[in-house]
Order: structure tokens, then C-alpha cells, then sequence
């Protein structure tokens, strides 16, 4: 909807059969100049490509689709970690479309905000500096504002992780722990995303920028946030629709184990994998998290 403010945009989904309005976004008329297909082949005449598909399906999307995006720009908005790679949506595009440029649109974004036409800013990663500038221009409005970096790993760590941090802020105001403990769960859990990215290659003012900082102060402050509202059911004990896309599930379990393999000691990523697969109380979180042995800041 924001792109069609620069031009004509194709919109491809497997099952396109709800005329102007997506269920998925209820309340936004789609423009004119939204050419709405089913038709893969089609919308691939594009130079330029958003893949919009959650993080846990992007692997088999690629799969099946691989030959006929690979050579495209292909931009990921997934937030997430590939559960059986190990691995963020930039890697799982290059091993499946070599010949592809690959860019991370990330940041402090609710869908709903940008379609309604609300001032909102991203960060747009390319590890080709050029192809960045070009993607930069192309992908901004006067209403959407896109920062540039070439450091991928961190764009896209911030917003995988802070996911699994918003889920872990949900729990404390779902379980009436406060707005104290919130704000040490977003402070530790950035000081966890951190360690992790810096570890894997990202540059540290990366996650102080718009995909990390700005995306976890965003993602654990609403109730916007599925991830927030998904941690809230599970610290009131309730249940969660389970066809919500709740990416910071499955990531917090990709985090746990990637955590294991390098050594990196995750404490409240491990106890969002736990809550979220209910092998642990919301109790027991909490108390595991607070006697951890006392160390300097
Ligand atoms: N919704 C937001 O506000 C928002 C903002 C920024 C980033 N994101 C990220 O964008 C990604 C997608 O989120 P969303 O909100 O659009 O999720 P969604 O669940 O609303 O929509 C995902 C769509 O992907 C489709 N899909 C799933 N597997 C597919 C496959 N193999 N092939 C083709 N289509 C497939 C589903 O049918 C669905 O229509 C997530 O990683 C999310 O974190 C979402
Ligand atoms: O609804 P969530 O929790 O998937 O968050 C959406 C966006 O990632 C917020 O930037």
C-alpha cells in the first residue's frame, strides 16, 4: 500500500480470491494501481521483489520458487530464525538464489500503521552498497523513511530477536509482574540480542539503531504486537489463537539452540523457548531468571 505511492505494484499471495480488502489487513481498501495476482510468474517480471512470507515457511517458499526469483533484488521482511538451519531469511535467500541481491527491510513497523498511511521509519539492508542506494530510493515515501546500512546480520538479528524479547515483556504484564520488570526484561534481553549478534558479525550500532532498539522498544510497549499479545495469554495462563503468526516462538527455540553451539548464554531467550512450548510455569521462569547467580552489569 505505501509502495503505491511511487508507482504500480504487484501483489502475489497463493489465494488472492478476496477482491480489494485482505483479511489479513481488515479496513484498508487496496489502491488501483495494486495489480492483485495468483500468478507467480507474473508478479516475477519485477526487478524488484518483497518477500513477505513468515520466516518459518520462507525455506519451502524458496524451495519451490527458487528458479524463478534467483537474479531478482529479493527483499526479506521476515522477522525470524530458519528453525531447521539455524539461520536468518538473508542466508536461506542466497543459498537458494545464488544470482540474487539480497536486501533485509526491517525496523519499527506494524502493518496496520504503515497502511493507514502513518509516518514510519526502517532500516534497509544490503550487504552491495550500490544496490542498497538504488533499493533505498525506490522502497522510501514521503511518509515511509528507510535508513541504509550494508551490515545484514545485525538488521536482521535485531529483528528476529526482539521478537523473542517481546514475548518475554508480554509474560511479565500478562502475569501482573509490572512495568519495573518489563523494563529490565527489554534491557537484559537487549544486552542477549546483542551478545548474539555481535557474536555472529553484526556491528553493535546496528542494534542500537531503528531493527534493533527501535523494533524491541516498539514490539514489547504494544498490544499491537502478536508476539507481545502471545506472551501476555501465556502469563495470564490463557490460550493463543494458534493461526496467528507468532514468529518469536519458534525463533526463541532457533535461538536456544544456536545459543548452545557457540557457547552464548541466553537466559531469557531459553525461558521464552520454554514458556512458549509450556515444558515450563510461568513461576518457574521467573524465579529461574532472578537467583541466577549476581554479576556485574
Ligand atoms: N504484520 C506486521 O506488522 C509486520 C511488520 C513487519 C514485519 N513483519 C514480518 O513479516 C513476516 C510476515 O508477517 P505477516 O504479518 O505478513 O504474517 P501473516 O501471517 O499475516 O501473513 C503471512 C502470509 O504468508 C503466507 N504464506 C505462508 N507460507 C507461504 C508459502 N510457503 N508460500 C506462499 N505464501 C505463504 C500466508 O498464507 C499468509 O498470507 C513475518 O516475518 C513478520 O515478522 C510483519
Ligand atoms: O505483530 P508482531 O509482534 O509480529 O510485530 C510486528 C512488527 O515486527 C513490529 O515491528
Amino acid at each position: 500500500v505505501a509502495l503505491s505511492a511511487n508507482g504500480a505494484v504487484t501483489l502475489w499471495g497463493r489465494d488472492t480470491g478476496w477482491g480489494r480488502e485482505n483479511p489479513r489487513l481488515p479496513g484498508v481498501t487496496l489502491p488501483d494501481n495494486i495489480n492483485i495476482t495468483n500468478d507467480l510468474a507474473s508478479a516475477v517480471q519485477a526487478e524488484t521483489l518483497l518477500l513477505a512470507v513468515p520466516a518459518q515457511s520462507l525455506g519451502a517458499f524458496l524451495a519451490a520458487n527458487a528458479r524463478m526469483l534467483d537474479g531478482k533484488r529479493l527483499v526479506s521482511t521476515a522477522k525470524g530464525i530458519d528453525l531447521t538451519r539455524l539461520t536468518g531469511p538473508s542466508a536461506l535467500i542466497s543459498e537458494a538464489c545464488p544470482a540474487a541481491t539480497v536486501a533485509v527491510l526491517t525496523g519499527p513497523s506494524f502493518a496496520a500503521d504503515i497502511a493507514r498511511g502513518l509516518p514510519t521509519a526502517l532500516t534497509l539492508s544490503c550487504a552491495d552498497a550500490d544496490a542498497g542506494h538504488d533499493l533505498q530510493a525506490a522502497l522510501s515515501t514521503p511518509v515511509l523513511r528507510l535508513y541504509r546500512t550494508t551490515d545484514v546480520t545485525g538488521a536482521e538479528l535485531g529483528g528476529a530477536l526482539k521478537n523473542v524479547i517481546a514475548i518475554a515483556a508480554g509474560v511479565v504484564i500478562g502475569a501482573g509482574f509490572g512495568d519495573s520488570a518489563r523494563a529490565a526484561i527489554i534491557t537484559r534481553g537487549f544486552a542477549e540480542m546483542t551478545r548474539m549478534a555481535t557474536r555472529l558479525g553484526a556491528r553493535p550500532e546496528t542494534l542500537t539503531g531503528l531493527s534493533g532498539l527501535g523494533d524491541l522498544t516498539l514490539t514489547c510497549t504494544s498490544a499491537q504486537s502478536r508476539n507481545f499479545r502471545f506472551g501476555q495469554a501465556l502469563g495470564r495462563g490463557e490460550a493463543f489463537d494458534p493461526t496467528t503468526t507468532v514468529e518469536g516462538a519458534a525463533t526463541a527455540r532457533a535461538v536456544t539452540a544456536l545459543a548452545a553451539k557457540l557457547g552464548e548464554d541466553m537466559p531469557i531467550a531459553a525461558m521464552v523457548a520454554k514458556l512458549s512450548e509450556g515444558s515450563v510455569s510461568v513461576e518457574t521462569a521467573a524465579a529461574h531468571l532472578m537467583t541466577r547467580p549476581l554479576k556485574e552489569e
